[in-house]
């Protein structure tokens, strides 16, 4: 997941870093004295031309930012103001639990396909009007509750507003908006890999196909594996725990993997350290977590000639499909990076050279 968005956002989302860019080269000055006498019609000219760019980015425009309703049911072609419910801190201080609600009245029937997972909102900053998208952890509940887990980054714009909001305060949102379509049975395994806050998505999914009701068949067995910089930054307790315990006593339809750069630092308040794989995900770890997976599997299914081969030969026959999810750099390692205009681009990295095509990888 990339902090400024890779998906196919709408063009308010997508003018707003050049925006930001354009403002800082206005006031930038580097010539000096006699130089500057020369320079100036070229400033000028400069000058005249950021400011015709900047009052046609800037003009309100329908094409560029959507109107805010109140009293329309909640949609991806307008704003929804929601309140703020609740904002707790998380072990890692760059990031919060956000909970956020919009009127029950204004929900969408919850059957409506746009609500089945992978699915995500675009909150607006309203003091410098641009948007990002951010993921349910949970989805929507009936009283119309969602709830995030959102970074701040030092110089980020949208999570240092939501980070600075208190309950009780308006924020506008728009969507659902679709990440990426889940079908089960599709694939025998999907394999998520995550850094950071990339985890968000994955978890909406294990929640809609698992968490939330354990007892469901499902077709497809899931492998997630996750990585953050240190334990503490690992997702807080309130993820991870639902996670884990899901892995503990369903090891046939979850495996979980946590990954840390580091072991510096305090412990995570749930994990224990000594069960954390220290090192970045590489392929020996995405291999190993195939194989214990392979090893889990039920001994009945093993014996008995249901459904698909046993063995190594029936792990050769699966249907895998690779989701991605974290930081540009981490996609690009263990994907390759994304192509132009959003695309997204060859695979490569190690699932290149691990021999997947592009209908195995999914970059989200
Ligand atoms: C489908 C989708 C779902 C997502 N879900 C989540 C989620 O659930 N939780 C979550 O936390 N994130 C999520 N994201 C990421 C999120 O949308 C934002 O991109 C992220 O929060 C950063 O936005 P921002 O406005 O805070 O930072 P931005 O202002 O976009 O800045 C992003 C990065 O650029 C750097 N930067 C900004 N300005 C400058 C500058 N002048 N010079 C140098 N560097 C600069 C910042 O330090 C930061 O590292 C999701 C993304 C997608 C595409």
């Amino acid at each position: 997941m990339l902090p400024l968005g890779r998906h196919q956002l709408p063009r308010v989302y997508l003018v707003s870093q050049p925006l930001r860019t354009a403002g800082l080269r206005l006031y930038s000055h580097t010539a000096e004295g006699a130089s500057r006498k020369r320079i100036r019609p070229l400033v000028y000219g400069a000058f005249v031309t950021g400011a015709v760019a900047a009052t046609y980015l800037l003009w309100p425009n329908e094409s560029r930012s959507a109107p805010t309703y109140s009293n329309e049911l909640l949609s991806p072609t307008h704003f929804t103001p929601a309140t703020l419910v609740a904002s707790e801190p998380c072990t890692d201080s760059e990031t919060r639990l956000l909970t956020l609600a919009v009127p029950p009245y204004l929900l969408p029937s919850r059957e409506e396909l746009m609500f089945n997972p992978i699915w995500s909102i675009f909150v607006k900053d309203d003091d410098i009007q641009v948007e990002r998208p951010y993921t349910p952890l949970e989805g929507i509940d009936d009283e119309g509750r969602m709830k995030f887990w959102i970074k701040k980054y030092p110089k980020g714009e949208v999570g240092r507003w939501l980070h600075s909001k208190k309950v009780g305060d308006k924020i506008e949102i728009r969507g659902p908006l679709k990440t990426w379509p889940w079908q089960d049975g599709k694939w025998d395994e999907v394999v998520m890999i995550s850094g950071g806050t990339g985890i968000t998505p994955f978890y909406q999914l294990l929640h809609h196909t698992i968490l939330q009701n354990p007892s469901r068949y499902l077709n497809t067995r899931f492998t997630l594996l996750h990585a953050s910089r240190r334990p503490l930054e690992l997702p807080p307790p309130q993820m991870l725990a639902p996670l884990l315990s899901s892995a503990q006593e369903h090891p046939e339809r979850l495996n979980v993997v946590l990954h840390v750069d580091t072991l510096e630092g305090p412990e995570h308040p749930l994990v224990a350290s000594s069960v954390l794989r220290v090192g970045r995900i590489n392929q020996r770890a995405i291999e190993s977590a195939l194989e214990v997976d392979k090893r889990k599997e039920s001994w009945w299914r093993s014996l008995l000639p249901i459904g698909a081969k046993a063995g190594p030969e029936r792990q050769e026959s699966k249907r895998i499909l690779y989701l991605v999810c974290g930081p540009e750099p981490m996609i690009a390692a263990i994907a390759g990076p994304f192509g132009r205009d959003f695309s997204q681009g060859v695979v490569g990295g190690i699932l290149g050279s691990m021999g997947c095509t592009k209908d195995q990888v999914y970059k989200l």
